[in-house]
């Protein structure tokens, strides 16, 4: 497959994130919480200290983002020689595909996760202002009566689940760092008779963010349209409404203020620099801790589905290739580099993908009640 430099070049600024999946499974700890879920600890692990604010890395993190604007890929005569169709042919629409997919998935249980900003809602400028259609929110509805349905956002648990509104899905916020799972079907239902399961893998961190977060605000405040939105165990820093020629001193401000913090580490978004935790922890382990608590933990009937957007989806999209169960599907217009199997191109896209896994699952559903 013939790739354009600039993909090349995101993949290396990707890669130097150095976000690294190998984490041994370490054993559990679980607590009841007076808000009726069960807390469940894990011993931490720590990526390698990293030289991760570092001048060219955070200017090659600039380059990246201008050359994935849309317009700039519209425009950028090496993206136009880009082989499109070379890229489909890889990764198949999945509305196009979806026979294929409901075959691959025969006689296994199907687990939905799917990612918010990008995927649930389109991208748009004030990131308070993300709101997921009525549509979008009964057609989620819908296919959680079928199947367990996740979100797992980059944004703050409860902001993303006053954005979807939906009391039957499990949630991973934070980028998987907050998650509040399933009990039912899971392995720590024993433990106590709480409505879940509670799992917060950088709580040691809050007073950090916390921290850092007032840090940037104050740093940032001079730069027209920068906005600094705390995601509790992390904080990302738009760059969308600030005028592109001033990117490079935004990065600069966010850079002065993280070099004071080795444990912490910043990841890309889109129009956007995500700063958090330097723990091995991420949304393909949220996908995994979710499947474990789900009761799925080394079954090989199961069939997780991710759907996602943005380069922290990668983490999930990866998992399930190592695991080679289910699959990912990115949802974007343009080629990207990718580890998701199938794509689509945008939100609408998404909800007419998940009406027809309903359409599909309900018939059974119904026969299954008589
Ligand atoms: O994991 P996600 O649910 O996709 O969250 C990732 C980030 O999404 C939000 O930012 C993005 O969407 C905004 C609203 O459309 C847009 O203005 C911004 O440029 C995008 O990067 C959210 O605001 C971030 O906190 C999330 O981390």
């Amino acid at each position: 497959m013939k790739k354009p430099d600039v993909l090349a070049s995101d993949n290396k600024s990707r890669v130097n994130l150095a976000i690294t999946m190998a984490m041994s499974k370490p054993s559990i700890f679980t607590t009841a919480t007076a808000g009726g879920y069960i807390s469940i600890s894990r011993p931490t692990k720590f990526l390698k200290n990293l030289e991760i604010c570092g001048e060219g890395r955070i200017s090659a993190w600039v380059d990246s983002m201008r050359a994935c604007s849309p317009t700039r890929i519209r425009t950028t005569p090496y993206l136009a020689d880009y082989d499109q169709s070379s890229w489909i042919d890889h990764h198949p629409s999945a509305l196009d595909k979806f026979e294929q997919i409901i075959d691959a998935s025969k006689g296994k249980q199907i687990v939905m996760f799917l990612d918010y900003d990008g995927t649930l809602s389109p991208i748009v400028d004030d990131p308070d202002r993300a709101f997921m259609s009525d549509a979008m929110r009964k057609t989620v509805r819908k296919l959680a009566t079928c199947f367990p349905t996740a979100i797992v956002s980059g944004r703050c648990r409860d902001k993303v689940y006053s954005f979807v509104r939906l009391a039957e899905l499990y949630y991973a916020g934070s980028h998987g760092m907050d998650i509040i799972g399933p009990a039912k079907g899971s392995k720590y239902k024993e433990v106590g008779s709480g409505r879940g399961v509670q799992f917060q893998a950088a709580s040691k961190f809050l007073r950090m963010i916390d921290e850092v977060y007032e840090q940037l605000v104050e740093k940032t405040k001079a730069t027209p349209g920068a906005q600094v939105e705390h995601n509790k165990f992390c904080v990302s820093v738009h760059f969308r409404r600030v005028e592109e020629k001033k990117w490079n001193e935004l990065a600069q401000q966010i850079r002065s203020v993280l070099k004071e913090y080795p444990k912490l580490r910043l990841t890309q978004g889109r129009k956007v620099l995500e700063i958090r935790p330097t723990i091995k922890w991420d949304k393909g382990k949220a996908l995994e801790f979710l499947l474990e608590s789900l009761g799925f933990a080394d079954c090989t009937n199961v069939f997780p589905v991710y759907i996602g957007d943005d380069w922290t989806d990668e983490d999930a999209f990866k998992i399930l290739r190592e695991r080679g169960q289910g699959f990912g599907i990115l949802v974007s217009k343009f080629p990207k580099e990718t580890s998701a199997s199938y794509s689509l191109q945008e939100p609408d896209e998404v909800m007419e993908f998940l009406k027809r896994l309903v359409q599909w699952k309900r018939p059974s559903v119904l026969r299954a009640q008589l």
